[in-house]
Formats: C-alpha cells, sequence, structure tokens
C-alpha cells in the first residue's frame, strides 16, 4: 500500500453556542460556563487529511490561512505533539489544513481542527483513545467536545461534556461581521458589568416536540457574553438585527465570545436564502457567511 493510500481526511465543523450561561471570575481569573453545543455540517467546516510521514509538518491553505497560520502554534500541530508526547509513539505524519472557517470567531474553527487532528492521527498511528481524551482539555476549552463531535452539554471550563442524543435537527445561518472580537476582553467587560452573579445549572427537558418548542427553550436562555461583545463591536448589533429581520427565523443569537452569530431557522431554505440576501449586499460584502443544518460533527 503507498503512503497516499494510507492517507485519512476528516471535518473539522464550526461549533454553535446556542446558550452561553457565564460563572463568575475564579480565583485563575477564567470563568465555569454551561453551553449547549452543536456542530454545523461540511458545507461550514474545514478540513484536514493526515498522511504518514517522517516528522510532523503542517501546510494550511484556504480562504482564512493566513489567520490561522502553519506555525507551530498551530492548533494542529498542538495537538499532534500532545499526542505524540502522551502516547510515546515515534510515529510523524504530514498534515493537511483547508481553512474555510473564521479565525478567533466564537465558533471554535481552531478547537475543531485540534479535534480532527487528534481523531485522525489516534486512527493513523493505531493508539488507544484515551490518550487524545486524556490531553483534550489542556489544548483549549472548546477541544473535548469537538473531540466528542455530539451535540451536548459543556460545563466547567469545557472539560465536563454530556452528549445530548434526542434534540431535533435544526437548520441555521452562521453570519460573521468581519471585526475580530477578544475573548479574554469580552469575558472581563462582563464581570465589570455586573456579571459575577452566575447561574443555575440546568437540563434541557429530555425531548422537544420540534424545532420550534425546541428554540422556543433556548429563547428562555442566554448568550452572557453578547451585550459586552456588542458593546465592543456594535455590527455584532447590525448582525444580529439584520437575522431577526428574515423569514423563517426562530431565534438569532451570538456564538461563543463572538463576532459569529447564528439564526436558527425553520427550514434549510430560510437559511440559503438569509445567506443569498448577504451575498447580493455591497455593503455586506465583507460578512462571513453559511447555511447549515445543526447537530453531530460530519
Ligand atoms: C468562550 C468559548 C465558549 O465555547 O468559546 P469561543 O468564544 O472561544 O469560541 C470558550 O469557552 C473559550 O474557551 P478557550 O478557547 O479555552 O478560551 P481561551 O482562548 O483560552 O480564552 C481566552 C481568555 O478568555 C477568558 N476565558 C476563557 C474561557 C473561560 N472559561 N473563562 C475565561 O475567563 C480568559 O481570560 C482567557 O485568557
Ligand atoms: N488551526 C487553527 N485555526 C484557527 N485558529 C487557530 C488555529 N491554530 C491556532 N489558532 C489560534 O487560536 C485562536 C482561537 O482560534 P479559534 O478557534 O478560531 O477561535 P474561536 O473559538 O473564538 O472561534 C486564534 O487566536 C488563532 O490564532
Amino acid at each position: 500500500m503507498s503512503t497516499a493510500d494510507k492517507s485519512l481526511s476528516g471535518w473539522a465543523p464550526a461549533k454553535v453556542n446556542l446558550y452561553l450561561h457565564v460563572g463568575p471570575p475564579k480565583p485563575n481569573g477564567r470563568h465555569d460556563l454551561e453551553s449547549l453545543v452543536m456542530f454545523s455540517g461540511s458545507g461550514a467546516a474545514d478540513h484536514l487529511t493526515a498522511e504518514p510521514a517522517e516528522g510532523l509538518s503542517l501546510s494550511v491553505a484556504g480562504p482564512f490561512a493566513a489567520a490561522a497560520g502553519a506555525g507551530d502554534d498551530n492548533l494542529v500541530l498542538q495537538a499532534a505533539r500532545a499526542l505524540q508526547a502522551a502516547s510515546g509513539t515515534q510515529q510523524g505524519a504530514r498534515l493537511s489544513l483547508k481553512k474555510w472557517l473564521p479565525v478567533a470567531a466564537g465558533i471554535g474553527g481552531g478547537s475543531s481542527d485540534a479535534a480532527t487532528a487528534l481523531r485522525l492521527l489516534t486512527k493513523l498511528w493505531a493508539l488507544d483513545p484515551n490518550h487524545a481524551i486524556a490531553l483534550a482539555p489542556g489544548l483549549g476549552g472548546d477541544v473535548p467536545v469537538a473531540l466528542a463531535g455530539q451535540p451536548s452539554l459543556m460545563r466547567g471550563e469545557g472539560e465536563r461534556v454530556t452528549p445530548l442524543p434526542a434534540l431535533p435537527p435544526v437548520y441555521a445561518v452562521l453570519v460573521n461581521p468581519g471585526v475580530p472580537c477578544p475573548t479574554g476582553p469580552v469575558f472581563r467587560d462582563h464581570d465589570a458589568a455586573g456579571g459575577g452573579a452566575g447561574f443555575a445549572e440546568i437540563d434541557p427537558p429530555p425531548e422537544f416536540s420540534g424545532p420550534k418548542a425546541f428554540a422556543a427553550w433556548l429563547g428562555q436562555q442566554r448568550n452572557d457574553l453578547e451585550s459586552p461583545a456588542i458593546a465592543r463591536v456594535p455590527e455584532i448589533g447590525a448582525v444580529l438585527e439584520f437575522l431577526r429581520a428574515q423569514p423563517g427565523v426562530l431565534l438569532a443569537r451570538m456564538s461563543g465570545s463572538g463576532a459569529t452569530c447564528f439564526a436558527l431557522c425553520e427550514a434549510l431554505a430560510f437559511a440559503e436564502r438569509a445567506t443569498a440576501v448577504i451575498a447580493h449586499d455591497a455593503h455586506k460584502a465583507h460578512w462571513w457567511t453559511a447555511a447549515s443544518r445543526l447537530g453531530a460533527a460530519p
């Protein structure tokens, strides 16, 4: 079998925080969270290929390649090195990443890339999957849920993941206004605005009658980082206003620490319609957008 025959590839989808409740700052300055997380399909995803090689290397292409970079701090290489160290393997890999997702955008593209690297390399190097599970939290708060790849509740700083297998399928349009929104400062602004009251842990009902009931329940929850993010990046407010005015939208909210927002739609056609409206508006030429089902990772 040639080297090319042994190559493995997989999608690294966007993570969407359907709600995000934030606790008070802890002594380490970070925050416990509670979030319901779902994943996009392959229409809104990075793509990673791994083939056997001596040593580790990474090449990055695609519209957001420059923003992600291909250096040692790329989360794909960090994940690969961490897996080598944890397992003690001497094996290497040639990794190729196609970067379709905006960077530092509240949709965890880097974490998703890291999780996909862990999954592919565990298989390529024939390792015990427990190595990847054990090291995932150390790579970033969103890596454990991305490795699980299932709609899930995420708690703690992201290390506690509870899969939610019975959620109804939903469709969404994702929109990023092309303006950076820095995670640390948004958390600090949330604290400064009195966000330290915390939250009571909740569990979603065991079953929803359909997408409308699911969206109505989500509407009673919040993204606690949305207001401080809008105060920093007012264009997030413009994105939400646009999304709420589109037909077929059940709920519009920001994901993570921003700036990407999502709108849950009654059907994929409504999500695709919203992306077409953006594509035909010259004032929104800098907006990134994608329509996708939300559910398990592809
Ligand atoms: C907020 C979330 C929600 O899914 O998503 P994104 O906005 O990154 O997509 C994540 O928890 C992001 O987790 P993670 O990826 O580990 O965050 P980092 O980049 O390390 O965080 C940057 C900074 O944000 C603050 N931070 C982050 C996570 C957390 N639980 N508490 C915090 O206070 C800290 O000041 C930290 O130094
Ligand atoms: N493969 C990668 N893709 C995106 N960002 C990466 C990657 N590797 C490292 N990074 C760094 O990780 C940080 C968070 O990126 P990302 O996961 O896109 O953020 P977010 O969770 O806010 O969407 C960025 O500052 C970026 O420089």
